[in-house]
Protein backbone atom coordinates (compact mmCIF):
# COMPACT_ATOMS: atom_id res chain seq x y z
CA UNK A 1 0.00 0.00 0.00
CA UNK A 2 1.57 3.15 -0.63
CA UNK A 3 1.60 6.42 2.07
CA UNK A 4 -0.16 8.69 0.20
CA UNK A 5 -1.81 11.22 2.67
CA UNK A 6 -4.72 12.67 1.06
CA UNK A 7 -5.74 15.44 2.94
CA UNK A 8 -4.52 18.65 -0.14
CA UNK A 9 -2.60 21.81 1.57
CA UNK A 10 -3.31 25.05 0.07
CA UNK A 11 -0.36 26.69 -1.46
CA UNK A 12 0.79 30.39 -1.85
CA UNK A 13 0.66 30.04 -5.59
CA UNK A 14 -2.68 28.75 -5.93
CA UNK A 15 -4.25 31.29 -4.04
CA UNK A 16 -2.69 34.56 -6.32
CA UNK A 17 -4.00 32.24 -9.06
CA UNK A 18 -7.68 32.31 -7.14
CA UNK A 19 -7.45 35.99 -6.46
CA UNK A 20 -6.64 36.89 -9.81
CA UNK A 21 -8.87 34.64 -11.19
CA UNK A 22 -11.32 35.92 -8.74
CA UNK A 23 -11.04 39.83 -10.10
CA UNK A 24 -11.32 38.89 -13.31
CA UNK A 25 -15.09 36.92 -12.97
CA UNK A 26 -15.97 39.81 -11.20
CA UNK A 27 -15.43 42.36 -13.59
CA UNK A 28 -16.27 39.95 -16.69
CA UNK A 29 -20.10 39.03 -14.69
CA UNK A 30 -20.47 42.75 -13.76
CA UNK A 31 -19.57 43.54 -17.38
CA UNK A 32 -22.23 41.12 -18.74
CA UNK A 33 -24.65 42.44 -16.13
CA UNK A 34 -24.38 45.82 -17.85
CA UNK A 35 -24.39 44.79 -20.87
CA UNK A 36 -27.89 42.66 -20.23
CA UNK A 37 -25.90 39.47 -21.60
CA UNK A 38 -26.34 37.64 -18.18
CA UNK A 39 -28.63 33.95 -18.87
CA UNK A 40 -32.05 34.10 -17.10
CA UNK A 41 -32.89 31.54 -14.08
CA UNK A 42 -34.60 28.71 -15.33
CA UNK A 43 -37.42 26.96 -13.57
CA UNK A 44 -35.59 24.25 -12.67
CA UNK A 45 -32.45 26.56 -10.82
CA UNK A 46 -32.15 26.35 -7.10
CA UNK A 47 -33.08 29.80 -5.82
CA UNK A 48 -29.88 31.37 -4.39
CA UNK A 49 -31.00 32.24 -0.90
CA UNK A 50 -28.13 33.26 1.04
CA UNK A 51 -25.58 35.76 1.17
CA UNK A 52 -22.59 33.55 0.43
CA UNK A 53 -24.66 31.76 -2.48
CA UNK A 54 -25.12 35.53 -3.57
CA UNK A 55 -21.50 36.36 -3.59
CA UNK A 56 -20.82 33.13 -5.99
CA UNK A 57 -24.12 34.40 -8.04
CA UNK A 58 -22.36 37.61 -8.61
CA UNK A 59 -19.43 35.47 -9.58
CA UNK A 60 -21.60 33.87 -12.42
CA UNK A 61 -21.02 30.54 -10.34
CA UNK A 62 -24.24 28.74 -9.18
CA UNK A 63 -22.91 25.54 -7.82
CA UNK A 64 -25.24 22.77 -8.43
CA UNK A 65 -26.88 24.02 -11.44
CA UNK A 66 -27.04 21.39 -14.17
CA UNK A 67 -30.03 20.86 -16.56
CA UNK A 68 -31.77 18.10 -14.27
CA UNK A 69 -34.43 15.66 -15.80
CA UNK A 70 -36.60 13.70 -13.66
CA UNK A 71 -38.01 10.03 -14.52
CA UNK A 72 -40.70 8.76 -12.23
CA UNK A 73 -41.61 5.81 -14.24
CA UNK A 74 -39.71 2.60 -14.35
CA UNK A 75 -40.49 1.18 -18.11
CA UNK A 76 -38.48 4.98 -18.72
CA UNK A 77 -35.86 4.13 -15.89
CA UNK A 78 -34.83 0.68 -17.32
CA UNK A 79 -34.99 2.15 -20.93
CA UNK A 80 -32.02 4.20 -19.86
CA UNK A 81 -30.18 2.77 -17.20
CA UNK A 82 -30.26 -0.96 -18.74
CA UNK A 83 -30.57 -0.65 -22.75
CA UNK A 84 -28.73 2.57 -23.13
CA UNK A 85 -26.11 1.64 -20.16
CA UNK A 86 -23.34 3.41 -22.35
CA UNK A 87 -24.75 6.91 -22.02
CA UNK A 88 -26.36 5.76 -18.38
CA UNK A 89 -23.50 4.81 -16.32
CA UNK A 90 -21.41 7.40 -14.63
CA UNK A 91 -22.95 9.39 -11.93
CA UNK A 92 -22.17 13.22 -11.55
CA UNK A 93 -18.35 13.82 -11.80
CA UNK A 94 -17.02 15.33 -8.04
CA UNK A 95 -19.79 14.32 -5.75
CA UNK A 96 -18.44 11.96 -2.84
CA UNK A 97 -16.06 12.88 0.20
CA UNK A 98 -12.83 11.44 -0.77
CA UNK A 99 -13.16 13.04 -4.44
CA UNK A 100 -13.95 16.51 -3.57
CA UNK A 101 -11.58 16.49 -0.44
CA UNK A 102 -8.66 15.10 -2.99
CA UNK A 103 -9.54 17.04 -5.56
CA UNK A 104 -10.35 14.02 -7.87
CA UNK A 105 -7.42 12.00 -7.24
CA UNK A 106 -9.01 9.80 -5.19
CA UNK A 107 -12.34 7.42 -5.71
CA UNK A 108 -14.52 5.31 -3.97
CA UNK A 109 -17.07 3.23 -6.17
CA UNK A 110 -19.75 5.32 -5.79
CA UNK A 111 -17.67 8.11 -7.57
CA UNK A 112 -15.46 6.67 -9.90
CA UNK A 113 -16.48 7.06 -13.63
CA UNK A 114 -17.23 4.13 -15.66
CA UNK A 115 -14.02 2.32 -16.97
CA UNK A 116 -11.26 -0.31 -15.66
CA UNK A 117 -10.76 1.66 -12.50
CA UNK A 118 -14.70 1.44 -11.73
CA UNK A 119 -14.30 -2.66 -12.92
CA UNK A 120 -11.41 -3.59 -10.36
CA UNK A 121 -13.30 -1.48 -7.38
CA UNK A 122 -16.25 -3.07 -8.13
CA UNK A 123 -15.08 -7.00 -9.08
CA UNK A 124 -13.47 -6.54 -5.53
CA UNK A 125 -16.43 -5.98 -4.03
CA UNK A 126 -18.81 -8.51 -5.19
CA UNK A 127 -16.62 -11.50 -6.34
CA UNK A 128 -14.20 -11.19 -3.66
CA UNK A 129 -15.88 -9.73 -0.28
CA UNK A 130 -19.23 -10.12 -1.07
CA UNK A 131 -18.67 -13.77 -3.02
CA UNK A 132 -22.07 -15.52 -2.52
CA UNK A 133 -20.41 -19.04 -0.96
CA UNK A 134 -17.07 -17.70 0.50
CA UNK A 135 -17.84 -14.44 1.18
CA UNK A 136 -21.02 -14.28 3.13
CA UNK A 137 -20.59 -17.52 4.74
CA UNK A 138 -17.78 -15.80 6.03
CA UNK A 139 -19.37 -13.47 7.88
CA UNK A 140 -21.59 -16.02 9.54
CA UNK A 141 -19.95 -16.09 13.15
CA UNK A 142 -19.81 -11.84 13.33
CA UNK A 143 -23.81 -11.80 12.43
CA UNK A 144 -24.45 -14.75 15.09
CA UNK A 145 -22.14 -12.40 17.72
CA UNK A 146 -23.99 -9.31 16.52
CA UNK A 147 -27.55 -10.37 16.83
CA UNK A 148 -26.43 -12.52 20.28
CA UNK A 149 -25.16 -8.63 21.19
CA UNK A 150 -28.62 -7.27 19.84
CA UNK A 151 -31.09 -9.36 21.59
CA UNK A 152 -29.49 -8.59 25.11
CA UNK A 153 -29.35 -4.90 24.51
CA UNK A 154 -32.78 -4.71 23.54
CA UNK A 155 -34.19 -7.02 26.39
CA UNK A 156 -31.89 -4.96 28.88
CA UNK A 157 -33.57 -1.91 27.60
CA UNK A 158 -36.89 -3.06 27.69
CA UNK A 159 -36.89 -4.44 31.23
CA UNK A 160 -34.92 -1.16 32.19
CA UNK A 161 -36.94 1.52 30.46
CA UNK A 162 -39.80 0.13 29.19
CA UNK A 163 -39.54 2.30 25.88
CA UNK A 164 -36.47 0.93 22.96
CA UNK A 165 -35.12 3.50 20.87
CA UNK A 166 -35.10 0.94 18.40
CA UNK A 167 -32.41 2.73 15.75
CA UNK A 168 -29.97 2.96 18.68
CA UNK A 169 -30.13 -0.78 19.15
CA UNK A 170 -30.26 -1.68 15.35
CA UNK A 171 -27.58 0.79 14.89
CA UNK A 172 -24.84 -0.63 17.35
CA UNK A 173 -25.03 -4.42 16.02
CA UNK A 174 -25.20 -3.42 12.61
CA UNK A 175 -22.22 -1.13 12.70
CA UNK A 176 -20.07 -3.72 14.85
CA UNK A 177 -20.97 -6.29 12.36
CA UNK A 178 -20.09 -4.29 9.71
CA UNK A 179 -17.04 -3.84 11.29
CA UNK A 180 -15.82 -6.95 12.21
CA UNK A 181 -16.85 -8.22 8.24
CA UNK A 182 -14.39 -5.11 7.10
CA UNK A 183 -11.65 -5.40 9.82
CA UNK A 184 -11.64 -8.81 11.25
CA UNK A 185 -11.93 -9.60 14.53
CA UNK A 186 -10.52 -7.98 17.97
CA UNK A 187 -11.24 -4.14 17.00
CA UNK A 188 -12.58 -3.54 20.78
CA UNK A 189 -15.54 -1.98 21.99
CA UNK A 190 -14.50 1.98 22.22
CA UNK A 191 -12.46 1.76 19.33
CA UNK A 192 -15.58 0.74 17.57
CA UNK A 193 -17.82 3.35 19.49
CA UNK A 194 -15.03 6.17 18.29
CA UNK A 195 -15.84 4.77 14.96
CA UNK A 196 -19.51 4.82 14.96
CA UNK A 197 -19.21 8.62 16.39
CA UNK A 198 -16.87 9.55 13.68
CA UNK A 199 -18.90 7.67 10.85
CA UNK A 200 -22.22 9.16 12.00
CA UNK A 201 -20.61 12.50 12.21
CA UNK A 202 -19.42 12.01 8.39
CA UNK A 203 -22.73 10.90 6.91
CA UNK A 204 -24.65 14.09 8.82
CA UNK A 205 -22.63 16.46 7.48
CA UNK A 206 -22.33 14.87 4.25
CA UNK A 207 -25.18 16.64 1.75
CA UNK A 208 -23.67 20.08 2.54
CA UNK A 209 -21.00 19.48 0.92
CA UNK A 210 -22.72 19.16 -2.30
CA UNK A 211 -21.51 23.21 -2.86
CA UNK A 212 -18.08 21.74 -3.64
CA UNK A 213 -19.13 19.61 -6.43
CA UNK A 214 -18.79 21.88 -8.69
CA UNK A 215 -16.57 25.02 -8.75
CA UNK A 216 -14.18 23.20 -5.87
CA UNK A 217 -11.72 26.04 -5.07
CA UNK A 218 -14.16 28.44 -5.19
CA UNK A 219 -16.64 26.58 -2.99
CA UNK A 220 -13.77 26.29 -0.59
CA UNK A 221 -12.97 29.88 0.28
CA UNK A 222 -16.91 30.78 0.23
CA UNK A 223 -17.74 27.99 2.33
CA UNK A 224 -14.41 27.42 4.75
CA UNK A 225 -16.30 26.68 7.69
CA UNK A 226 -17.74 23.70 5.55
CA UNK A 227 -14.80 22.58 3.98
CA UNK A 228 -13.07 22.78 7.43
CA UNK A 229 -16.09 21.08 9.38
CA UNK A 230 -15.24 17.86 6.14
CA UNK A 231 -11.12 18.45 6.72
CA UNK A 232 -11.84 17.62 10.17
CA UNK A 233 -13.96 14.54 9.51
CA UNK A 234 -11.95 12.90 7.20
CA UNK A 235 -8.42 13.57 9.78
CA UNK A 236 -10.64 12.01 12.29
CA UNK A 237 -11.94 8.33 9.90
CA UNK A 238 -8.01 8.68 9.14
CA UNK A 239 -6.59 8.28 12.51
CA UNK A 240 -9.33 5.91 13.37
CA UNK A 241 -9.11 3.64 10.43
CA UNK A 242 -5.38 3.41 9.18
CA UNK A 243 -3.89 1.62 12.66
CA UNK A 244 -6.47 -0.87 11.88
CA UNK A 245 -5.54 -0.86 8.04
CA UNK A 246 -2.04 -1.51 9.32
CA UNK A 247 -2.96 -4.47 11.66
CA UNK A 248 -4.74 -6.25 8.74
CA UNK A 249 -1.44 -5.50 6.95
CA UNK A 250 0.57 -7.08 9.87
CA UNK A 251 -1.41 -9.88 9.84
CA UNK A 252 -1.38 -10.78 6.06
CA UNK A 253 2.40 -10.51 6.42
CA UNK A 254 2.58 -12.66 9.70
CA UNK A 255 0.62 -15.50 7.58
CA UNK A 256 2.03 -15.33 4.12
CA UNK A 257 -0.89 -13.23 2.84
CA UNK A 258 -1.64 -16.49 0.96
CA UNK A 259 -4.79 -18.41 1.36
CA UNK A 260 -7.83 -17.42 1.54
CA UNK A 261 -9.02 -13.18 1.95
CA UNK A 262 -11.21 -12.86 5.25
CA UNK A 263 -12.05 -9.49 5.47
CA UNK A 264 -12.97 -6.39 2.78
CA UNK A 265 -9.32 -5.16 3.86
CA UNK A 266 -8.20 -7.80 3.68
CA UNK A 267 -9.29 -7.98 -0.26
CA UNK A 268 -8.39 -4.36 -0.63
CA UNK A 269 -4.11 -4.73 0.17
CA UNK A 270 -4.48 -7.24 -2.37
CA UNK A 271 -5.96 -5.61 -5.07
CA UNK A 272 -4.25 -3.28 -8.03
CA UNK A 273 -6.03 -0.75 -9.97
CA UNK A 274 -4.83 1.01 -13.06
CA UNK A 275 -2.51 3.90 -12.89
CA UNK A 276 -4.51 6.51 -14.33
CA UNK A 277 -3.75 8.05 -18.01
CA UNK A 278 -0.91 5.74 -17.83
CA UNK A 279 0.13 4.43 -21.71
CA UNK A 280 1.67 1.57 -20.55
CA UNK A 281 -1.45 0.06 -18.71
CA UNK A 282 0.41 -0.26 -15.58
CA UNK A 283 -1.17 -1.04 -11.76
CA UNK A 284 -0.94 0.26 -8.25
CA UNK A 285 -1.47 -0.83 -5.02
CA UNK A 286 -4.14 0.99 -3.27
CA UNK A 287 -2.99 4.66 -1.46
CA UNK A 288 -4.29 4.73 2.56
CA UNK A 289 -6.72 7.77 1.24
CA UNK A 290 -7.71 5.39 -1.66
CA UNK A 291 -8.55 2.59 1.44
CA UNK A 292 -9.91 5.22 4.09
CA UNK A 293 -12.25 6.40 1.29
CA UNK A 294 -13.14 2.37 0.30
CA UNK A 295 -13.85 1.33 4.37
CA UNK A 296 -16.11 4.57 4.48
CA UNK A 297 -18.02 3.84 1.86
CA UNK A 298 -18.59 0.33 2.75
CA UNK A 299 -18.99 1.18 6.49
CA UNK A 300 -21.52 3.86 5.55
CA UNK A 301 -23.19 2.05 2.79
CA UNK A 302 -23.13 -1.87 4.70
CA UNK A 303 -25.07 0.30 7.94
CA UNK A 304 -27.26 2.98 7.02
CA UNK A 305 -29.24 1.39 4.21
CA UNK A 306 -30.07 -1.56 6.20
CA UNK A 307 -30.36 0.24 9.65
CA UNK A 308 -33.28 2.33 7.74
CA UNK A 309 -35.05 0.18 5.97
CA UNK A 310 -35.36 -2.66 9.59
CA UNK A 311 -36.26 0.48 11.51
CA UNK A 312 -39.15 1.09 8.75
CA UNK A 313 -40.23 -2.44 8.89
CA UNK A 314 -40.55 -2.96 12.73
CA UNK A 315 -42.52 0.73 12.57
CA UNK A 316 -45.11 -0.96 9.87
CA UNK A 317 -45.24 -4.55 12.30
CA UNK A 318 -46.24 -2.16 15.23
CA UNK A 319 -48.96 -0.08 13.51
CA UNK A 320 -49.79 -3.13 12.16
CA UNK A 321 -49.82 -6.03 14.82
CA UNK A 322 -51.99 -8.38 12.36
CA UNK A 323 -48.78 -8.44 10.20
CA UNK A 324 -46.49 -9.33 12.58
CA UNK A 325 -48.43 -11.89 13.92
CA UNK A 326 -49.24 -13.90 10.75
CA UNK A 327 -45.25 -13.13 10.11
CA UNK A 328 -44.00 -14.68 13.40
CA UNK A 329 -45.98 -17.72 13.15
CA UNK A 330 -44.99 -18.08 9.52
CA UNK A 331 -41.84 -18.23 10.49
CA UNK A 332 -42.36 -20.31 13.51
CA UNK A 333 -44.15 -22.85 11.43
CA UNK A 334 -41.23 -22.89 8.79
CA UNK A 335 -39.10 -23.63 11.25
CA UNK A 336 -40.90 -26.08 13.21
CA UNK A 337 -40.97 -27.99 9.24
CA UNK A 338 -37.58 -27.73 9.23
CA UNK A 339 -38.59 -25.05 6.06
CA UNK A 340 -36.64 -21.72 4.98
CA UNK A 341 -37.17 -19.44 3.48
CA UNK A 342 -40.48 -18.18 4.74
CA UNK A 343 -41.97 -16.93 1.40
CA UNK A 344 -44.42 -14.20 3.79
CA UNK A 345 -40.59 -12.92 5.29
CA UNK A 346 -39.50 -11.88 1.81
CA UNK A 347 -43.14 -10.61 1.15
CA UNK A 348 -42.53 -8.11 3.96
CA UNK A 349 -38.92 -7.13 3.38
CA UNK A 350 -39.68 -6.10 -0.76
CA UNK A 351 -42.90 -4.66 0.93
CA UNK A 352 -40.79 -2.15 2.80
CA UNK A 353 -38.50 -2.07 0.22
CA UNK A 354 -41.01 -0.97 -2.19
CA UNK A 355 -42.72 1.42 0.17
CA UNK A 356 -39.48 3.00 1.94
CA UNK A 357 -36.17 2.85 -0.60
CA UNK A 358 -33.75 4.23 1.80
CA UNK A 359 -31.83 5.36 -1.66
CA UNK A 360 -34.95 7.52 -2.89
CA UNK A 361 -33.25 8.53 -6.34
CA UNK A 362 -29.78 7.77 -8.14
CA UNK A 363 -28.50 10.22 -10.49
CA UNK A 364 -26.64 9.85 -13.82
CA UNK A 365 -24.44 12.36 -15.49
CA UNK A 366 -25.34 11.34 -19.50
CA UNK A 367 -22.44 10.77 -21.75
CA UNK A 368 -23.63 10.84 -24.93
CA UNK A 369 -23.01 13.29 -27.83
CA UNK A 370 -26.18 13.44 -29.29
CA UNK A 371 -30.21 13.99 -27.82
CA UNK A 372 -31.04 10.67 -26.40
CA UNK A 373 -35.06 10.27 -26.42
CA UNK A 374 -36.03 7.52 -23.80
CA UNK A 375 -39.39 5.11 -24.38
CA UNK A 376 -42.18 7.12 -23.70
CA UNK A 377 -40.48 10.29 -25.46
CA UNK A 378 -38.65 12.25 -22.98
CA UNK A 379 -35.73 14.13 -24.90
CA UNK A 380 -32.34 13.53 -22.95
CA UNK A 381 -29.83 15.95 -23.35
CA UNK A 382 -26.20 15.18 -23.78
CA UNK A 383 -23.85 16.71 -20.38
CA UNK A 384 -27.06 16.91 -18.68
CA UNK A 385 -27.95 15.31 -15.20
CA UNK A 386 -31.06 12.36 -14.58
CA UNK A 387 -32.24 12.09 -11.47
CA UNK A 388 -34.33 8.81 -11.27
CA UNK A 389 -36.84 8.44 -8.60
CA UNK A 390 -36.61 5.21 -7.31
CA UNK A 391 -39.43 6.00 -4.39
CA UNK A 392 -41.92 7.18 -7.13
CA UNK A 393 -41.27 4.02 -9.47
CA UNK A 394 -42.12 2.08 -6.03
CA UNK A 395 -45.07 3.73 -5.29
CA UNK A 396 -46.48 4.24 -9.44
CA UNK A 397 -50.18 4.49 -8.74
CA UNK A 398 -50.74 3.34 -12.25
CA UNK A 399 -48.50 -0.12 -11.04
CA UNK A 400 -49.50 -0.49 -7.85
CA UNK A 401 -53.05 -0.38 -5.98
CA UNK A 402 -53.26 2.27 -3.17
CA UNK A 403 -48.98 2.25 -3.43
CA UNK A 404 -48.97 4.59 0.08
CA UNK A 405 -50.26 1.43 2.69
CA UNK A 406 -48.50 -1.31 3.54
CA UNK A 407 -49.40 -4.52 2.16
CA UNK A 408 -46.91 -7.81 1.86
CA UNK A 409 -49.24 -9.99 0.48
CA UNK A 410 -48.96 -8.09 -2.78
CA UNK A 411 -46.01 -10.24 -3.22
CA UNK A 412 -47.35 -13.39 -2.21
CA UNK A 413 -48.42 -16.36 -4.78
CA UNK A 414 -51.17 -14.55 -7.01
CA UNK A 415 -50.38 -10.89 -5.65
CA UNK A 416 -49.53 -8.49 -7.92
CA UNK A 417 -46.55 -7.76 -6.62
CA UNK A 418 -45.42 -11.62 -7.32
CA UNK A 419 -42.19 -12.91 -8.95
CA UNK A 420 -40.99 -9.33 -9.38
CA UNK A 421 -36.77 -8.98 -9.52
CA UNK A 422 -34.54 -6.96 -7.69
CA UNK A 423 -31.75 -7.60 -10.12
CA UNK A 424 -33.07 -5.31 -13.11
CA UNK A 425 -29.81 -5.87 -15.42
CA UNK A 426 -30.20 -7.60 -18.20
CA UNK A 427 -31.24 -6.26 -21.51
CA UNK A 428 -34.38 -8.09 -21.85
CA UNK A 429 -37.56 -6.46 -21.03
CA UNK A 430 -38.44 -7.33 -17.44
CA UNK A 431 -41.61 -6.64 -14.93
CA UNK A 432 -40.38 -3.41 -13.79
CA UNK A 433 -42.59 -2.17 -10.88
CA UNK A 434 -39.72 -1.26 -8.29
CA UNK A 435 -36.15 -1.02 -8.06
CA UNK A 436 -35.08 -0.52 -4.82
CA UNK A 437 -31.17 -1.33 -5.57
CA UNK A 438 -31.50 0.82 -9.04
CA UNK A 439 -30.59 -0.72 -12.06
CA UNK A 440 -27.96 -1.41 -14.86
CA UNK A 441 -23.85 -1.98 -14.62
CA UNK A 442 -24.34 0.29 -11.31
CA UNK A 443 -26.95 -1.31 -9.64
CA UNK A 444 -26.49 -2.36 -5.97
CA UNK A 445 -23.43 -4.51 -5.70
CA UNK A 446 -24.33 -5.02 -1.98
CA UNK A 447 -27.79 -6.57 -2.80
CA UNK A 448 -27.13 -10.13 -1.84
CA UNK A 449 -25.26 -9.09 1.77
CA UNK A 450 -28.17 -6.69 2.45
CA UNK A 451 -31.17 -8.89 1.94
CA UNK A 452 -29.15 -11.60 3.92
CA UNK A 453 -28.94 -9.54 6.56
CA UNK A 454 -32.37 -7.82 6.57
CA UNK A 455 -34.08 -11.20 6.62
CA UNK A 456 -31.58 -12.44 9.22
CA UNK A 457 -32.43 -9.87 11.72
CA UNK A 458 -35.72 -9.00 11.28
CA UNK A 459 -36.83 -12.68 11.25
CA UNK A 460 -34.79 -13.53 14.28
CA UNK A 461 -35.96 -9.82 16.21
CA UNK A 462 -39.63 -11.04 15.21
CA UNK A 463 -39.53 -14.54 16.85
CA UNK A 464 -37.49 -13.08 20.26
CA UNK A 465 -40.31 -10.37 20.68
CA UNK A 466 -43.31 -8.85 20.29
CA UNK A 467 -43.52 -5.56 19.47
CA UNK A 468 -45.71 -2.85 21.04
CA UNK A 469 -46.65 0.97 19.91
CA UNK A 470 -45.65 3.00 23.15
CA UNK A 471 -48.57 4.11 25.01
CA UNK A 472 -49.83 7.47 24.24
CA UNK A 473 -47.36 7.95 21.16
CA UNK A 474 -48.63 7.01 17.67
CA UNK A 475 -45.78 5.92 15.12
CA UNK A 476 -44.58 8.64 12.72
CA UNK A 477 -43.95 7.49 9.62
CA UNK A 478 -42.70 10.65 8.42
CA UNK A 479 -39.45 10.65 5.84
CA UNK A 480 -36.58 12.42 6.75
CA UNK A 481 -34.47 12.85 3.40
CA UNK A 482 -30.90 13.14 4.95
CA UNK A 483 -28.10 11.25 2.92
CA UNK A 484 -30.46 8.31 3.64
CA UNK A 485 -34.37 8.19 4.29
CA UNK A 486 -34.95 7.25 7.47
CA UNK A 487 -37.86 7.82 9.89
CA UNK A 488 -38.08 11.76 10.74
CA UNK A 489 -39.01 10.66 14.37
CA UNK A 490 -36.65 7.47 15.77
CA UNK A 491 -38.84 4.41 16.47
CA UNK A 492 -39.44 3.52 19.99
CA UNK A 493 -41.38 0.59 21.12
CA UNK A 494 -42.46 -1.35 23.61
CA UNK A 495 -40.95 -5.00 23.19
CA UNK A 496 -42.24 -8.04 24.96
CA UNK A 497 -39.08 -10.78 24.77
CA UNK A 498 -41.04 -14.39 23.99
CA UNK A 499 -39.82 -17.62 24.35
CA UNK A 500 -38.57 -18.94 20.73
CA UNK A 501 -37.19 -21.57 18.65
CA UNK A 502 -33.88 -20.82 17.23
CA UNK A 503 -33.77 -19.94 13.50
CA UNK A 504 -31.34 -20.60 10.96
C1 LIG B 1 -31.23 -2.18 1.85
C2 LIG B 1 -29.97 -2.09 1.50
C3 LIG B 1 -29.45 -1.30 0.32
C4 LIG B 1 -30.11 -0.53 -0.58
C5 LIG B 1 -31.60 -0.26 -0.68
C6 LIG B 1 -29.10 -0.01 -1.50
C7 LIG B 1 -29.38 0.81 -2.59
C8 LIG B 1 -28.44 1.24 -3.49
C9 LIG B 1 -28.74 2.03 -4.66
C10 LIG B 1 -30.13 2.50 -5.07
C11 LIG B 1 -27.58 2.26 -5.30
C12 LIG B 1 -27.40 3.05 -6.60
C13 LIG B 1 -27.64 2.10 -7.77
C14 LIG B 1 -27.68 2.81 -9.09
O1 LIG B 1 -27.12 3.91 -9.21
O2 LIG B 1 -28.28 2.25 -10.03
C15 LIG B 1 -26.53 1.62 -4.56
C16 LIG B 1 -25.20 1.63 -4.92
C17 LIG B 1 -24.20 1.10 -4.15
N1 LIG B 1 -24.35 0.38 -2.97
FE1 LIG B 1 -26.10 -0.12 -2.09
N2 LIG B 1 -27.87 -0.45 -1.11
C18 LIG B 1 -28.03 -1.25 -0.02
C19 LIG B 1 -27.04 -1.93 0.65
C20 LIG B 1 -25.70 -1.86 0.36
C21 LIG B 1 -24.68 -2.58 1.08
C22 LIG B 1 -24.92 -3.58 2.20
C23 LIG B 1 -23.50 -2.22 0.52
C24 LIG B 1 -22.17 -2.73 0.99
C25 LIG B 1 -21.07 -2.08 1.06
C26 LIG B 1 -23.77 -1.28 -0.57
C27 LIG B 1 -22.82 -0.68 -1.38
C28 LIG B 1 -23.12 0.05 -2.51
C29 LIG B 1 -22.10 0.57 -3.43
C30 LIG B 1 -20.60 0.43 -3.28
C31 LIG B 1 -22.79 1.22 -4.46
C32 LIG B 1 -22.18 1.91 -5.68
C33 LIG B 1 -22.16 0.91 -6.86
C34 LIG B 1 -21.53 1.44 -8.15
O3 LIG B 1 -21.48 2.64 -8.35
O4 LIG B 1 -21.10 0.61 -8.95
N3 LIG B 1 -25.12 -1.10 -0.62
N4 LIG B 1 -27.08 1.00 -3.45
Amino acid sequence: MEEGGMLPSASRPFILSFATTLIIALVCNLLLRQLGVKKKRRPWQTAITTSRESILGLLGIRLGDIPTTVIREGAVAVDALVRRADAFSDRPAGAGATTIISGGRLHIITTVPYGPHWVALRRNLSSEAFHPVRGLARAEPHRARALAALVADVSARSAAAGAVPVRECLYAALFSLNVATCFGDGVDGEVVQDMRAAQQEFLRILPSFRVFATFNKVARLVYWDRWGQLVHARRRQEELYIPLIRACQERRRRTGGGGTTTTYVDTLLGLEVPVEGDPHRRRRKLSDGDMVGLVSEYLGAATGTVLALLEWTLANLVRRPDIQSRLRSDLEAAAAGGEAPCAYLRAVVMESLRRHPPVPSVQRHVRSSDTTVLVGGTPVAPDTLVNFSLEDIGRDGKIWTSPEEFIPDRFMPGGEGEGVPLTIGSKEATKVMMMPFGAGRRICPGMGYAMLHLEYFLANLITAFEWHAVEGAEVDLKADYGFFTTMSTPLRARVVPRVRLPLP
